[in-house]
């Protein structure tokens, strides 16, 4: 039996979460896979019911997980709270030392409709935004907020940046064979470093082609001619703000999933976006980056990809069948489309 620690969350999180297990449940009775759920509290949930965002209990079932899979968390609830839901978020990443962030974008010729972009760019899109988690200036010292000034710190050191960039490389060794290396190094240290240690790791992979592009341009590029990338590799802030970009690609925040891992622990699997409170408890969010999510988790930690593909086909099937939430221009409530993904799953899989 394999653990898994589930952490749904704020505002949408915990309606997506609970579609994505029906999802998995699903997969569980047609793959006779055994799977046991251990739901703990986090974020703004957790400073309501443990007044602190990660809770001991929370942080030790990950621990002890063999995956996790977490929803959102967050909302203007706890703006003014002393510690904020998206504290806990960030403790649980250094504390599982989940450094390397894996976010995929594609867009297939069936769903490039979907895009807000035309079709004629985004349509072959494939690419993947590999985020360094746990450095640079989310937890650079020293930090200050006073009155008259306030201070924040990018510190990245040369093993940090040579890690993550490692795990680019040998991503993109299995795909198209080139990365993009983004930084802001005609103004910041920490990307001159960055750039140095990139050229550096590049001559181990000499397979694979090394492109540096800066920061500004690369978001440009990125909704322009998204098709020119392959394995984009960038520090923390930065990957953060273009993979958010990167979802105007496909056509909604709601499709983009992402695996969190470190070099040995349990690894975490979460959507990109946020809490949505715009759109929570309305049943209209889009639960597919919660289904990805877990489908991420079933291949990369688990190697069920037999099980993962009937997901991802049951889902193509139910978008093609033009059953598709609010966020893409549908009328599916988010409770209807998980339900037609299952009856999809259920007849591929020949039930
Ligand atoms: N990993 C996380 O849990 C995470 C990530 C980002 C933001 N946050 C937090 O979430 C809260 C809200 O942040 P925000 O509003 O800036 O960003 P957000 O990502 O929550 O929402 C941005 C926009 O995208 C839409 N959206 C997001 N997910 C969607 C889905 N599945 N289906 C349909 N539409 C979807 C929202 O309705 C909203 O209009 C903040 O507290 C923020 O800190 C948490
Ligand atoms: C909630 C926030 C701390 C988080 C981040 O900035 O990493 C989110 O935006 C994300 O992309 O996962
Ligand atoms: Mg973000």
């Amino acid at each position: 039996m394999k653990n898994i620690a589930i952490l749904a969350g704020d505002g949408i999180g915990p309606e997506i979460m609970a579609q994505g297990l029906k999802v998995l449940d699903k997969a569980q009775e047609l793959f006779q896979l055994d799977f046991a759920y251990h739901p703990y509290v986090i974020g703004g949930a957790a400073i309501d019911e443990k007044g602190t965002p990660l809770p001991e209990e929370t942080l030790a079932g990950c621990r002890t997980s063999d995956a996790i899979l977490l929803a959102a968390i967050g909302g203007p609830k706890w703006d003014d709270a002393p510690e904020r839901p998206e504290q806990g978020l960030l403790a649980l990443r250094k504390a599982l030392a989940l450094y390397a962030n894996i976010r995929p974008i594609t867009v297939s010729r069936h769903t490039a409709h979907l895009s807000p972009l035309k079709e004629a760019i985004v349509v072959g899109s494939d690419f993947v935004v590999v985020r360094e988690l746990t450095g640079g200036i989310y937890f650079g010292e020293p930090r200050e907020l006073i009155d008259s000034q306030a201070v924040d710190t990018c510190v990245y050191r040369a093993e940090e940046i040579r890690r993550i960039m490692r795990k680019a490389f040998s991503i993109a060794r299995t795909r198209r064979k080139k990365v993009t290396s983004v930084d802001k190094s005609n103004v910041l240290a920490t990307s001159k470093l960055w750039r140095r240690i990139a050229e550096e790791v590049a001559l181990e992979f000499p397979d694979v082609t090394l492109e540096h592009q800066l920061v500004d341009s690369a978001a440009m590029v990125l909704i322009t001619k998204p098709t020119v990338f392959d394995v984009i590799v960038t520090e923390n802030m930065f990957g953060d703000i273009l993979s958010d970009e990167a979802s105007v690609i496909p056509g909604s925040l709601g499709l983009l999933p992402s695996a969190s891992h470190s070099e040995d622990g349990p690894s975490l699997y979460e959507p990109i976006h946020g809490s949505a409170p715009d759109i929570a408890g309305q049943d209209i969010a889009n639960p597919l980056s919660m289904i990805y999510s877990i489908t991420m988790m079933l291949r990369q930690s688990f190697s069920l990809h037999e099980a993962a593909d009937c997901i991802e086909a049951a889902c193509d099937s139910v978008m093609a069948q033009g059953i598709i939430t609010k966020d893409l221009g549908g009328t599916a409530a988010t409770s209807q489309f998980t339900e037609a993904v299952i009856q999809q799953m259920t007849l591929k899989r020949g039930g």
